[in-house]
């Protein structure tokens, strides 16, 4: 049998009249039609980029995370018993929510560079338009259309889902049975686009949003507000470089207007097969579900917690 290898995806990948952002606002059917379309086409043009440009890229891995998290997270795959070292890393503001040093600073600069390698590809991506259109964010995941498809930061982005979040997500928010599949974007504000995000909640059992602004990339506004349903009070959070919070999809929440520089994060969830996230969590978009064979957390063990889905990845994208 002959197979037929697309040997200059670049060049057409390249050469693709991209969809306009009017189009993709107004979910043109065309559009959907565009990245489907061309999916294989941006999959090999993303290989084939990452071959090119071996020399000059960072291969991104989890070398570039915190090293104490680094550690806690080694030891705790070695000795599941050992997981409340990675716990204590995690500060929780309010329940449901919680903060702790993601991306190491030092390596950070050169995770900003590799994502600024990946715009100036020119390969055609799609921004999300979950519940607004970011224009300047991409997706992640490959269940939708149009995402970051080079092998090598793939690689990264199963290794930060399944070494780092899925039983962080499971140790801290308890989300074993609706944590087997994943999605992911990237946002960026600035103020003159994009600058907010109106209240909200997530379709996933748990998101964990990961700041990738530099220290010396300031910016002011851009708070995000966490609710807290028990109290009823409001938490407000400010972003710091290579921080990270990880919440229930469930908990409202609210960003701010950017009022000067800009702000970068990537997005990812974890919710279960066929989207399910726990009974009682309602979501505001990208989602149509409740949850119905409830596991009591209580009943899972750490070397639970600290294993792979075994089921295979579904294809649905929220967005
Ligand atoms: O402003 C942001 O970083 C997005 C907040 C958000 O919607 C989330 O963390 O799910
Ligand atoms: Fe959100």
């Amino acid at each position: 049998m002959k197979t037929i290898t697309n040997t200059n995806a670049l060049e057409q990948a390249l050469a693709l009249e991209v969809p306009t952002r009017e189009a993709s606002l107004r979910r043109d059917p065309s559009v959907a039609q565009f990245w489907n379309d061309n999916r294989t086409l941006l999959e090999d043009a993303w290989a084939e980029w990452e071959t090119e440009n071996k020399d000059d890229l960072l291969v991104p891995d989890e070398s570039l995370l915190d090293p104490r998290l680094r550690k806690a997270i080694k030891d705790a795959w070695e000795n599941p018993e050992k997981e409340s070292a990675v716990a204590d890393l995690w500060e929780e503001i309010i329940p449901g929510v919680y903060v702790a040093q993601f991306f190491d600073l030092e390596r950070l600069a050169e995770f900003r560079s590799y994502l600024e390698d990946v715009v100036n590809s020119k390969i055609p991506k799609r921004a999300p338009y979950g519940i607004q259109l970011n224009r300047y964010g991409m997706m992640l995941d490959p269940r939708s259309e149009g995402h970051l498809a080079a092998p090598n930061f793939q690689a990264f982005y199963n290794e930060m889902m399944d070494r780092y979040m899925r039983p962080i997500a499971r140790l801290l928010l308890g989300t074993y049975g609706y944590d087997n599949q994943t999605f992911g974007f990237s946002i960026q504000y600035n103020p003159d686009k994009d600058k907010d995000l109106h209240a909200h909640t997530d379709a996933s059992a748990a998101t964990l949003n990961i700041n990738i602004n530099l220290p010396d990339e300031e910016f002011t506004g851009s708070e995000v507000d966490f609710y807290d349903k028990s109290s009823g009070k409001t938490v407000q959070t400010t972003f710091e470089p290579g921080k990270a919070i990880l919440h229930r999809g469930n908990v409202p929440h609210a960003t701010h207007p950017i009022t000067s520089g800009q702000r970068s994060n990537l997005v990812v969830w974890l919710y279960g097969d066929r989207m399910q996230i726990p009974r009682g969590s309602t979501s505001s978009y990208g989602g149509n579900n409740t949850a119905t064979n409830v596991v009591s957390a209580e009943d899972i063990t750490a070397r639970q917690r600290w294993s792979l889905p075994d089921g295979p990845k579904d294809t649905i994208a929220p967005f």
